[in-house]
């Protein structure tokens, strides 16, 4: 069981709260303004040190308090043994994360505790910049390759480099052949990350969505962020001119994009808003059940306001997919009667009313 025992303090009109969640399937109901939303922030706080719908996060802190908190007993390797957790992040910025009674960073958080988010938001995976689909990409390629995350930080570090020296408008011949040879060693291998985790990715979204949408086929495809056939150190040279007049390096994995087309067109022109929150929950579900493959645990699912855009059969379709992956989910609505009914009688189904930033008893 991942989280087991959740307590959060000070998160928007969640004075302080405590449950104790079903590893499978949490229902938190309430109405408009209860904290359904915040509850499930605050998970993805104690997860990820920071919201999903405010990159301000003094605005996640409850008005007149200086500090919020979200504590957990995790489990986080599946193992039956339960660690505490948690994370306290003050007016100030600061950030405290403790796990098993150490200090820990961001990055071992997010390694205990993957966590997935399905919203309004997640819409933006289609109708969205590149920026958020390689967000998408990236976190399969974080959980999938232990040397993920010190190659993107390196690769970062390279284009900075490169761009400042761009910017700067001139670049002796043999200063630029010695940047350009490390952005390419670090962009060839962050590609062939991220084209694997693709390769893989496919086959589990392709089924996933070929039972939720009806046997209706898209094909997702992956870009690099350069021309191939050129090859990169050919792309860069072809390019140098323009980007010494633009200031910044135009081709690389900073430009890399996740293509999803429907009979030659673009999923995002073609599907009703619907039809586009069955895809990207079955990306989002495909990412879980890729993840359960190569780490044997699963990722924690945020899910806020499922049925709406969702008419009954496409919710059971995917409710019943939530219970095959056997994740821990979140999920909120407003009327639980409509999340009542989806689940198998062998599912633990924990349901949750939330009143004015407290539970309240059913
Ligand atoms: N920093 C804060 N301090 C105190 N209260 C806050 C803060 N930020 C937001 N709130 C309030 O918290 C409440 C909970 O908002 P939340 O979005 O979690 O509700 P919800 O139950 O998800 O609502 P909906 O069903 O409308 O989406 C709102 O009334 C909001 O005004």
């Amino acid at each position: 069981m991942p989280i087991s025992q959740l307590s959060v303090k000070a998160i928007r009109n969640l004075t302080e709260l405590s449950l104790s969640p079903s590893p499978q399937i949490n229902i938190i109901h309430g109405i408009n303004g209860s904290g359904k939303s915040s509850l499930l922030e605050a998970i993805h706080m104690l997860g990820l040190c920071r919201s999903f719908r405010t990159n301000k996060l003094n605005h996640l802190i409850q008005s007149d308090q200086s500090l919020c908190t979200v504590f957990a007993q995790l489990d986080a390797m599946g193992s039956g043994v339960n660690q505490p957790v948690g994370v306290e992040r003050s007016l100030q910025g600061d950030n405290r994360i403790r796990y098993a009674g150490n200090n820990i960073d961001i990055t071992t958080l997010a390694e205990l505790l993957p966590i997935q988010v399905i919203n309004s938001e997640t819409f933006q995976i289609l109708d969205g910049s590149p920026a958020i689909r390689r967000q998408f990409i990236d976190w399969g390629v974080f959980h999938a390759d232990a040397s993920f995350i010190r190659l993107w930080r390196g690769f970062r570090r390279v284009l900075k480099q490169r761009n400042s020296l761009l910017k700067y408008g001139k670049i002796d011949h043999r200063i630029r052949a010695v940047w350009d040879k490390e952005f390419i060693g670090h962009a060839e291998q962050l590609n062939t990350l991220r084209e694997s985790y693709i390769d893989l990715l496919k086959p589990e979204f392709d089924k996933i969505l070929n039972d939720l949408l009806d046997g209706m086929k898209l094909d997702l495809s992956f870009s690099s962020g350069w021309d191939k056939k050129r090859g990169l150190d050919q792309v860069l040279n072809d390019n140098f001119e323009r980007d010494l007049k633009q200031g910044y390096t135009s081709a690389g994995p900073q430009r890399a994009d996740l293509r999803l087309k429907i009979d030659g067109h673009t999923a995002a022109e073609r599907l009703s808003r619907g039809q586009k929150k069955v895809v990207v929950s079955a990306l989002k579900l495909a990412q879980g059940f890729l993840f359960y493959k190569l780490n044997s645990r699963s990722c924690i699912y945020l899910i806020d306001d499922l049925p709406s855009e969702l008419d009954q059969q496409h919710s059971r379709l995917f409710c019943n997919y939530l219970e095959k992956a056997a994740s821990q989910c979140f999920i909120t609505c407003v009327d639980k009667t409509v999340l009542s009914e989806y689940w198998s009688s062998e599912t633990e189904v924990s349901f949750f009313n939330l009143h004015e930033g407290a539970l309240s008893t059913p």
